[in-house]
């Protein structure tokens, strides 16, 4: 586990994201859980596909995991289909994972040209957004340096970014493999590094998104995880296929700095809260070798 302490402060003076996420891993385990209340779970938990379901859904998620995961991610995608009745509700949903001191992850994908990348970086990142998370997931796909206004924004409120390298769906590698020895994947992975330098000490506040599932690609492209410093996002684990031993092969040693993140596999677990407990126990129990 890279070490917590020594990271520096926001001008805001909160610690950094890296920093207490690094923190929030050393405390409770590299464990992720995503809230993605997709209309069958809904379903299948007796609850309604509206913004009332969504509600029960998502604060039972986090009353039954909250003391077992580093991180909660909502998935963004989820609430908006239902329009400002859903994104009411992950407003209240980000506030309660925030009193009960769990670490947020939006998962949002956020990606603009650099005058719209400002204003996705206001609602995601900024004290005061209704909306905002301790961190955001974000596309690099209109060029890394388009994710300034985020990068820069998330730096001084002690907040942080996870960008997408190489993502967990078979479709990904048509565009992030390209390159070869200097692929687009490798390209990211080297500017998130770099933006990673403006950290001090443990984890950097730069995070990536790397698949549970890419299997070989990381050597393949020789990419250089543990010299980015910042966490890396493992999303795949369970629906995906993706076990916790497959993490651990596939990342090496860059291991301590992933936090591996399992949706479905847990939620389907619900709706009681023992059930949801035991499948996240579960997970992370396999994420930590035990
Ligand atoms: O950024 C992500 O979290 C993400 C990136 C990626 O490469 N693959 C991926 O599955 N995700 C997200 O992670 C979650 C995976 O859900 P499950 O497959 O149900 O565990 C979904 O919310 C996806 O949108």
């Amino acid at each position: 586990m890279p070490e917590a302490g020594s990271a520096s402060s926001s001008p805001a003076g909160r610690e950094s994201f890296g920093s207490r996420l690094g923190a929030a891993m050393a405390a409770s385990g590299p464990l992720c859980v995503g809230i993605d209340p997709h209309p069958v779970l809904l379903k299948d938990w007796g609850l309604a596909d509206d913004a009332a379901g969504l509600r029960r859904f998502s604060l039972t998620v986090l009353e039954a995991v909250g003391s077992l995961a580093a991180a909660v991610k909502p998935q963004v995608a989820l609430y908006e289909r239902h329009g400002s009745a859903g994104m009411a509700v992950l407003e209240e949903v980000l506030a309660a994972a925030t009193q009960a001191q769990v670490l947020t992850i939006a998962d949002a994908k956020r990606g603009d040209i650099g005058s719209t990348m400002a204003a996705y970086a206001d609602a995601w990142l900024r004290d005061g957004s209704s909306l905002a998370a301790d961190s955001v997931t974000l596309s690099p796909y209109l060029g890394f340096e388009s994710l300034r206004p985020a990068l820069d924004l998330a730096a001084d409120y002690g907040r942080g970014v996870f960008v997408l390298a190489l993502t967990s769906n078979p479709e990904g590698a048509s565009v992030q493999h390209v390159g070869g020895a200097d692929s687009v994947a490798r390209r990211i992975v080297e500017a998130a590094a770099a933006e990673n330098s403006r950290y001090a000490g443990g984890l950097g506040s730069v995070g990536l998104v790397v698949g549970a599932t890419v299997g070989s690609a990381l050597t393949d492209l020789h990419l250089d995880l543990p010299a980015v410093r910042g966490p890396i996002l493992a999303p795949g684990l369970g629906a995906q296929g993706a076990t916790p031993a497959d993490l651990r092969r596939t990342f090496g040693a860059a291991y301590p700095q992933v936090l591996g993140t399992s949706s479905r596999d847990i939620l389907a677990a619900g709706p009681g809260t023992q059930g949801l407990r035991d499948a996240a126990l579960r997970t992370l129990e396999g994420l930590r070798g035990e």
